[in-house]
């Protein structure tokens, strides 16, 4: 297999650098490119330097067009304005991207599988095996007790997230509304106060917690009269979702225009 060289954009963020420390020890792996805002204080230094591994002769940019020549795969773990205003130079720079960027209304998912019209498009907000596979679980589950059952999501994350709920609660809470014939715009309740009153069969509740480093922590909780089942994941590291988005920069690599998720990366 040739390498893959990758230009991560947010290069000097949480998961930028352990994707870039990763790629570092994986054969497979080359780092093209580094990039960050424009206003960031990186620019011009070695992504070597900033993840404190020496100089590795890959200056940090803030020019996506340029700085995507010398890469095979764009990888975006930015923010969501900030992918959003990047489409344009993912469109001139032409090469598939992996973004693992959370926090997309449902028209802003729109404008980027616009993109994916035109170059490879992968699109997950967790990019963990574990978080994956539990989605086809809560699937399952909620197809065979989830309209008798109380649904209630619960994610907790570290204090410096920007965006909630999470992204994967999102994707969970999508995944049994689904499989419950449920609608999110009208049966989503996102954090109660007050004299709330009785809770109704469809809700399907979505609560938030930040605090201190959590990496990330998702449960769904199935509860009937007398048992409940819940259903967690917990992410002990970063580098399990940069190991994620590694295996999808070599997947996407070679793939044809198209819309893709982590499941088709880990065939689920
Ligand atoms: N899919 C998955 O598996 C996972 C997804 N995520 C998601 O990834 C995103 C990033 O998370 P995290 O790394 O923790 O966040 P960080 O804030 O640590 O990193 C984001 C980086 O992007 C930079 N940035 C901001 N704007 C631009 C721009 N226009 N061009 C290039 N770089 C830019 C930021 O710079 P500055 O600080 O100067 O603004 C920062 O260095 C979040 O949306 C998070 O929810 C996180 C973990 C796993
Ligand atoms: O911001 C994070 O840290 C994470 N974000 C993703 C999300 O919003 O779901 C994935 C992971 O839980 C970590």
């Amino acid at each position: 297999m040739s390498k893959t060289a990758i230009c991560m954009v947010g290069a000097a963020g949480k998961m930028g650098r352990r994707i870039i420390a990763l790629g570092l020890d994986d054969n497979d792996i080359e780092i093209g490119g580094a990039v960050e805002s424009k206003e960031s204080s990186f620019l011009g230094k070695d992504i070597g330097e900033v993840i404190g591994v020496g100089n590795l002769g890959v200056k940090i940019s803030d020019n996506i067009v340029e700085t995507a020549k010398d890469s095979d795969v764009l990888i975006d773990f930015t923010f969501k304005t900030a992918t959003l205003s990047n489409l344009d130079a993912y469109l001139e720079a032409g090469k598939p991207i992996v973004i693992g960027t959370t926090g997309f209304e449902d028209s802003e998912v729109e404008e980027i599988k616009k993109l994916s019209e035109k170059i490879p498009v992968l699109l997950a907000p967790n990019m963990s095996l574990g978080v994956n596979l539990t989605f086809k679980v809560l699937e399952m589950v909620a197809k065979a007790i989830g309209n008798i059952y109380d649904i209630e999501i619960i994610e907790a994350h570290h204090r410096m997230k920007k965006d909630a709920p999470s992204g994967t609660a999102m994707k969970m809470a999508e995944v049994v509304a689904k499989a419950t014939g449920r609608n999110l715009d009208s049966d989503a309740v996102y954090c109660r106060r007050g004299l709330i009153g009785e809770r109704t069969d469809k809700e399907i509740g979505i609560q938030t917690i930040r605090a201190g480093d959590i990496v990330g922590e998702h449960t769904v909780m199935f509860c009937g009269n007398g048992e409940r089942i819940e259903i967690t994941h917990k992410a002990h590291t970063r580098d399990t979702f940069a190991k994620g988005a590694l295996s999808a920069a070599k997947w996407i690599k070679d793939k044809p225009a198209g819309f893709y998720s982590m499941f088709d990366v880990l065939n689920l």
